[in-house]
């Protein structure tokens, strides 16, 4: 795929999302057209994958074509599928064959438990029509050792599994030496700062000679360059071009705020439905995560937790029930790494310190578990409340709205200083990747800025170039990269800002402004720990591990459901004022465009549009009104013809 610069007026019809998705350009094909078998296509239609879409296109053919890729696609661009429907094809293929071969065709290595479950039922709704050729597992880490033994013993032809499978491999219990075809990491970028390092590299000791590797990620990291550099052979890379890249479904905006003057804007985006449907809220601390949810909920908006330290189980059912629709609202933390890791088949912590302390080791900023990946069905706006702290973070976090062929909007509320220039930071970025530059830091020396590229260079090397180690020094080597050449010069500060700014009409946001501050002072300190606390208690009763334990002492259980939580009182009550908004607080307009992009109609003012005038709206409202009663009577008239008779 060639590459090109994006002029800046295209940039702005995208960041509007008044283009028509790039992908609507393409002839269109069908599933069997890239050699997939019917039942593949049938059950990917039943999933409402209606045909390939331009990522899938592009990789699907050459996937089972049996080379090694490098994809790199944004965020929901359908990449699971993109490696998850050739893994399926190989296997029919081979039972095609030989009916009666077994042996694990390919090994689906993700990083966290949450997409572990995800790509597993990806697998198993693609193989709903040939269930009885393709048998897949999931070895999580909530299955006991003997239960994973019992689910290898299965003959397999498909593992999911995070790189922890390698104990397996290690123990004895499982070989892939003779039969694995295929190795996908997906999120490649994470893999290697989530501390499997050291297992990815014992797994090359256990695959055959010759296999194929496939590398997915949204993102290109130094990370991604080492993984490419350490399993691909001849690799093909498959980068969108710059303009699919950008998401031309997603509308992104921004609005100035200070901490208290976030919660009001956040409470007047969701009461007035300002973007209609399902939203995620991200947040940098655990606590903020819980006294937001205590604020939302003060206002009848119920909203659910999504953090680090609820257990997997947990975090799984609310993703579900997010997905369902039962929860319509999510405020999600995607910190801290340590609790998305995936425990060891033995019970034994994934992350090895040795590899933790490595170039990559996690830190804070490399570390989304709650971002990265998760298939947040239907969720049409995502709030950053908090910034993230990396422009990739952002970038993941933005991505999981607008997914698959749906459009949404992402709103980041910026307070001044530090934010403030992080935001510019992250626009920067955003343009240098729209232009082809790679971006990895959000401040750049012109040093750094050259290395960019020639990482740029290192993972885009043509097919020849592209064989394990060709391309290492480019990066390893700082001398080399200083001496990188810019590949094209692009103006970045007369090209548009991706993220667009957001004014709100204050007098009108304003006049809730005491409500918002009355709750906001009753969710003291002592509330969020109760609520921690609850949830905690809530765990631990619905806990599976515990569930023995509980039967052979049901007092424990019980002092646990009686134990009433103490700081929660001033939010028992919710009154039936807060929950509701008084009509004469309801702006006459609130105008939100169904696609799920914020209009700049007359609820916002933006910079280039006339103010809100709240005067105007009164007068609007009484006009209405008095239209309202002459329309009335006019039409009582006309129904009437006893009234309207005139003699
Ligand atoms: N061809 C298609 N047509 C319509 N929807 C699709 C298609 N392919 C995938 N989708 C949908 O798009 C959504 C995102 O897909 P997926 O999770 O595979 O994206 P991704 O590229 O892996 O995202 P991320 O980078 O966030 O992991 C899913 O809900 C999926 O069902």
């Amino acid at each position: 795929m060639s590459m090109s610069l994006v002029a800046p007026h295209m940039a702005a019809a995208a960041f509007l999302g008044e283009d028509a998705p790039a992908d609507q350009e393409h002839q269109s094909v069908t599933w069997e057209e890239l050699g997939l078998d019917s039942r593949i296509g049938k059950a990917a239609l039943r999933m409402g994958l209606a045909e390939p879409n331009m990522v899938q296109r592009e990789s699907i053919p050459l996937a089972l074509a049996g080379k090694d890729i490098l994809c790199r696609a944004k965020t929901g661009s359908g990449k699971t599928a993109a490696y998850v429907m050739p893994a399926i094809q190989r296997v029919l293929n081979a039972k095609e064959r030989d009916p009666n071969y077994t042996g694990v065709k390919a090994l689906l290595l993700v990083p966290t438990r949450e997409l572990l479950e995800q790509v597993f039922q990806y697998c198993r709704h693609l193989t709903l029509h040939c269930a009885q050729n393709v048998h897949v597992v999931q070895l999580s880490s909530d299955l006991s050792p003997a239960s994973q033994k019992a689910l290898l013993a299965e003959c397999p032809d498909i593992i999911v599994s995070t790189p922890r499978v390698v104990s397996h491999l290690e123990s004895g219990v499982l070989s892939i030496k003779e039969s694995l075809e295929t190795l996908v990491i997906d999120e490649a970028d994470l893999i290697l700062s989530f501390g499997y390092s050291e297992d990815v590299r014992t797994l090359l000791t256990f695959t055959p000679q010759i296999f194929q590797v496939v590398l997915m990620s949204a993102t290109l990291t130094p990370d991604v360059v080492q993984l490419k550099q350490l399993l691909l052979r001849n690799a093909v890379i498959i980068k969108l071009e710059e303009s699919e890249l950008h998401n031309r479904q997603l509308s992104q905006f921004f609005v100035h705020a200070e901490e208290d003057e976030k919660f009001l804007l956040l409470y007047f985006i969701l009461k007035m439905q300002l973007v209609p449907g399902k939203s995620i809220i991200f947040v940098n601390s655990i606590d903020k995560c819980y006294r937001l949810r205590l604020f939302l909920e003060r206002f009848g908006i119920r909203a659910c937790a999504l953090n680090g330290a609820l257990p997997h189980n947990s975090r799984y059912h609310v993703v579900q029930e997010f997905n369902k629709g039962t929860y319509s609202c999510i405020i999600a933390t995607d910190g801290a790494a340590s609790h998305f890791e995936d425990a060891a088949p033995g019970g034994k912590k994934a992350g090895k310190k040795s590899s933790r302390q490595g170039a990559s080791s996690g830190s804070k900023t490399e570390s989304y578990g709650v971002s990265r990946g998760i298939d947040f069905r239907d969720a049409t706006l995502v709030v950053n409340f908090d910034m993230a702290d990396t422009f990739v973070q952002h970038t993941h976090r933005v991505g999981r709205t607008a997914r698959g062929n749906k459009k949404g909007t992402a709103i980041t509320m910026v307070s001044v200083g530090e934010e403030a220039q992080r935001l510019e930071d992250f626009q920067r970025e955003a343009k240098m990747e729209l232009t082809g530059l790679t971006a990895h830091s959000t401040r750049r020396t012109k040093r750094q800025y050259k290395r960019e590229q020639a990482l740029e260079r290192a993972l885009l090397a043509p097919a020849s170039e592209a064989g394990a180690g060709s391309s290492a020094e480019a990066t390893a080597d700082g001398d080399a990269a200083a001496e990188a050449q810019p590949r094209r010069l692009v103006d970045l500060d007369n090209m548009e800002d991706i993220m667009r700014p957001l004014r709100f009409d204050m007098a009108t946001v304003n006049s809730f402004r005491y409500r918002v501050q009355d709750v906001l002072r009753s969710v003291t300190k002592a509330c969020v720990r109760e609520a921690r606390l609850q949830e905690i208690r809530q765990e631990l009763l619905t806990s599976e591990r515990l569930r023995a334990h509980f039967e052979d002492n049901p007092l424990d259980q019980d002092a646990l459901r009686h134990d009433k939580p103490l700081g929660v009182s001033a939010l028992q009550h919710v009154g039936r004022s807060l929950r509701n908004v008084p009509e004469y607080l309801l702006p006459t307009s609130a105008s939100v465009v169904a696609n799920g992009a914020i209009s700049t109609g007359s609820m916002f003012a933006r910079d280039d549009r006339a103010p809100f005038d709240p005067k105007r709206k009164n007068k609007g409202r009484r006009g209405n009104k008095r239209a309202g009663k002459a329309s009335k009577s006019a039409s009582s008239k006309k129904r009437n013809p006893l009234k309207s008779f005139k003699a």
